[in-house]
């Protein structure tokens, strides 16, 4: 049945001996991206899906949102390729299997409803005034990397607003446990994209799991320690609040934090508690604060853009000092747009995998056979031009605003079905107040090395695959104060 379905739907590469189609993912990160960009083109070509054999595994690969709706809502199991992440995550939601996810998921989706929503803001509010104070010595003093302030920033406000831990990274600089962190993405993608270094047997005797194996000590260690520290805090305290959470706004509701929601429940064991509390940092800090940096180089690229979000602001706040309140960041609405224009073209997971449990019949007519890979290049769904149009590829906030309707599958940064992103709220209100507080205060320009080009001539953002989508230049800026 595999067979046939790759004579049905064929790709536009050359199937080679043993490796398949997994040539096209070879060299660095910068190649590998570049790898997955060819295979989702090649989707579009073909009128939507096409075949990428990896080693001697099938995956159907799927740009087309009519087709990728039924996959998303049938097929929930995450690919096997995942069990390298699984090192990471045990069964944390994120990639567990779908037996010990469903429970899981059923437990969390209520603490990232609509009403704990406004709670989770003044986190940001509060996290944004200190991002846009650290910013501070890097204005008007030439070109600088925003990430670190990024990441830190989101680190300190998904651990704030779902573990109710203060990290206190932004004040600092304590990033060890993200550096750990991306060094494991990064050799984790390499091995995802290369069959050959699947075998623990050969893996295992490479110098490169030595150090695989001492950062995820690190970042587990670093996680374990988190909870172990919470647990105590909740069980001897029930009735107090305790230092850690003295700060965290409590929802009228009286919803908890998610790991004080899962410690409370008391049928999770440490293991479990440090699975999911790991989920919510690594799914909610990186993804963040890439959506946030390439708004930031689209926003440097695109002066009239930047000008309108700032006249958006200056009509809230005009030149008062006031400082943002939750109703404010709700109102910015082309910002919103220009953020999902942003994540539309560089969406921080370009890729996703799923795994066919049972037979699944597609609107096309095309039966897919279980145990076949899915391979869901969103990169290339978000630029499909039989949904996006002629001009899929350029950068224009307005199709966001415009009332043109689209299959709601077009959009797939945040994914769809019931195993979808689960913080996409929390995402989007937390980039809002960041970018809200950086542009009240400052002028975004783009590095020093295009400030003498038009815009027109700016080279293509260089990205790279290291499991999530990454600038090459690491997200180079300037800023400029505003007063
Ligand atoms: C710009 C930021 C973000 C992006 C682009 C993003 C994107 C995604 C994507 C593509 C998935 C995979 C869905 C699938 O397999 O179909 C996912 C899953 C998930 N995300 Fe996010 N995410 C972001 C931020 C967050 C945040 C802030 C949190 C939590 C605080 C979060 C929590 C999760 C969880 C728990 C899952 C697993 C859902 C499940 O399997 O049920 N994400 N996200």
């Amino acid at each position: 049945n595999i067979m046939k379905v790759y004579k049905e739907i064929g790709s536009g590469f050359k199937k080679m001996p043993l490796v398949g189609h997994t040539y096209l993912l070879l060299g660095n990160d910068e190649d590998r991206m570049k790898g997955f960009q060819m295979i989702g083109n090649d989707a579009i070509k073909r009128g939507g899906m096409s075949c990428y054999w990896h080693g001697n595994r099938l995956f159907v690969v799927s740009v087309d949102p009519v087709e990728l709706d039924v996959i998303l809502k049938n097929c929930l199991e995450k690919d096997d390729l995942m069990k390298f992440s699984r090192i990471l995550t045990g069964n944390g939601s994120i990639f567990a299997p779908v037996n010990i996810w469903h429970r899981r998921r059923k437990l969390l989706n209520p603490h990232f409803g609509t009403k704990n929503q406004n709670n989770f803001m003044k986190t940001f509010i509060k996290q944004s005034a200190v991002l846009v104070d650290n910013l501070r010595k890097e204005a008007d003093n030439g070109t600088f990397s925003v990430w670190d302030y990024l990441t830190a920033y989101t680190l300190d406000s998904v651990c704030e607003a779902t573990l109710g831990v203060q990290m206190n990274s932004q004040a600092h600089s304590n990033l060890e446990f993200l550096r750990s962190f991306d060094v494991c993405s990064s050799l984790g993608a390499a091995r995802i994209c290369q069959p050959w270094l699947h075998s623990d047997i050969i893996y295992h005797r490479l110098q490169r799991y030595k150090t695989y194996q001492k950062n995820t000590e690190y970042v587990l260690d670093f996680v374990k320690q988190i909870v172990q520290s919470k647990r105590r805090q909740v069980e001897n305290e029930p009735d107090s609040k305790t230092q850690c959470d003295k700060q965290i706004p409590t929802s009228d509701n009286g919803m908890k934090t998610v790991l004080e929601l899962l410690i409370l429940n008391k049928t999770f064991n440490d293991v479990e508690l440090q699975e999911e509390a790991f989920v919510m940092i690594i799914a909610g800090t990186d993804t963040s604060a890439i959506g946030i940096s390439f708004t930031l180089l689209m926003l440097a690229r695109y002066p009239d853009v930047q000008e309108k979000v700032y006249q958006e602001i200056q009509e809230l706040f005009g030149d008062s000092e006031r400082p943002p309140e939750v109703e404010d960041i709700h109102r910015l609405l082309y910002l919103d747009a220009v953020i999902k224009e942003a994540m539309r073209l560089y969406p921080p997971a370009p890729v996703i995998i799923r795994k066919v449990e049972r037979e699944t019949k597609l609107p096309s007519g095309l039966i897919l056979p279980r145990d076949i890979g899915i391979l869901i290049p969103i990169w290339s769904v978000n630029r499909n031009p039989k949904y996006w149009g002629d001009d899929a590829d350029v950068f224009r906030p307005e199709r966001f605003l415009d009332g043109t309707k689209r299959h709601p599958t077009a959009f797939m940064t945040f994914s769809q079905g019931p195993r979808a992103c689960l913080g996409f709220k929390f995402a989007m209100n937390s980039a809002k107040a960041a970018l809200a507080s950086i542009l009240r205060h400052y002028r975004i320009k783009p590095p020093s090395e295009l400030t003498s080009m038009s815009p027109g001539q700016y080279p293509p953002i260089r990205v790279k695959f290291a499991l999530m989508t990454r600038d090459v230049d690491n997200f180079r800026i300037q800023l400029e104060s505003r007063s």
